[in-house]
């Protein structure tokens, strides 16, 4: 997991060599076709992934993105009007039937299908309209890393050629550089906290609650520790009630809108005991853990999520467990 989530950045620059035409032709084609209606298909960190990709989607281009329920094509056959839509799916395998059958139902009705799929020999692959590899090699340990790094880049390359934005452009061609430096960010605080966890709040908000999102996934599979996800404008609405002296926090306060309140929230749950990890870059000096950041505040969640990989990896050794063979999980999970 370790090693794998440290080339990310070189299959990050290996996609961004790639494809180009392609997604500057998909660009072309979503401008003119304006699709009504927007909605993401995948499962595990493919899925988080596809949060990142809905939210970028919604914030830079104002299109409202769905995440298709899941069993409404494959067990409900829900009629579902696929004119005007754009399913974008997102898988490392493409194996998945839950995420194959609806891109053929919604190909079939005549929508723009779209995988971003890091096997470009698999079912996903073939069934799609608009496949642009991950190119993030074939990757062995349960726990994806890298392929959910080159997922985001390919999500942000699509929506940067969608707005045909050529500064966006620019500042994702900065990734490699910043990703690698964020492999060298040091967050063992965060696990002299956390060896000796049983339970974790992972908080994000906006652009950051994707990876808030998979980091909870990643310490439930790889560390045995059951880790929950909010937005940090959730917190109060309920989780809050769980907050007992030393439970633990870690909190991803990115740049952008959301983060005064995740910096408020951080001092907030402090007060009432817990032991909040506050993740906030350099210029954030009440941080527990500096947040490594990309070239535009869009793409921090990029390089937050390769800190924390490290961090994540090291953690589960700590735990006395070994991260490449998560006690009950496939690497290839089939559900429909
Ligand atoms: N244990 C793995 C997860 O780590 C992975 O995220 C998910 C989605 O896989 P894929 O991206 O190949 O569709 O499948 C399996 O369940």
């Amino acid at each position: 997991m370790l090693q794998e989530a440290c080339s990310a950045a070189e299959h990050v620059a290996l996609q961004l060599t790639r494809d180009g035409d392609s997604y500057a032709a998909l660009g072309a084609r979503l401008r003119a076709a304006q699709p009504g209606n927007v909605l993401t298909v995948a499962r595990g960190s493919s899925d988080h992934a596809a949060s990142y990709c809905a939210y970028l989607i919604m914030a830079r281009l104002g299109r409202i993105v769905a995440s298709l329920p899941m069993s409404l094509v494959t067990l409900y056959r829900s009629p579902l009007v696929t004119r005007d839509a754009l399913a974008i799916a997102i898988s490392q395998s493409g194996q998945s039937p839950d995420v194959i059958e609806p891109i053929r139902y919604f190909r079939e009705g005549g929508a723009t299908t779209v995988a971003l799929v890091n096997d470009a020999a698999s079912p996903l692959a073939g069934s799609a309209e608009w496949t642009l590899p991950l190119h993030a090699g074939p990757e062995l340990s349960v726990a994806a890393t890298k392929s959910f790094i080159t997922s985001l880049v390919a999500a942000a390359r699509l929506v940067a050629h969608w707005q045909d934005d050529a500064e966006f452009l620019a500042q994702i061609e900065a990734l490699p550089a910043a990703l690698r430096a964020a492999t060298e960010v040091d967050w063992s605080a965060a696990i002299e906290v956390l060896a000796p966890a049983s339970r974790i709040m992972v908080v994000g908000r906006g652009a950051s609650f994707p990876v808030a999102l998979e980091a909870a996934l990643k310490f439930k599979e790889t560390s045995v520790l059951q880790a929950e996800a909010f937005s940090g404008a959730e917190i109060k609405h309920g989780p809050m009630a769980l907050i007992d002296e030393g439970y633990p926090l870690l909190i991803f306060a990115t740049r952008g809108p959301t983060q005064a309140s995740l910096l408020k929230l951080a001092e907030e749950m402090r007060g009432r005991g817990a032991r909040v990890l506050l993740a906030a870059p350099a210029d954030v000096s009440e941080r527990d853990l500096t947040l490594p950041v990309g070239s535009t505040p869009d793409l921090d969640p990029i390089v937050a999520i390769q800190a924390f990989y490290v961090m994540a990896a090291n953690l589960s050794i700590a735990r006395g467990l070994d991260p490449d063979k998560p006690r009950h999980l496939s690497k290839v999970t089939k559900t429909n």
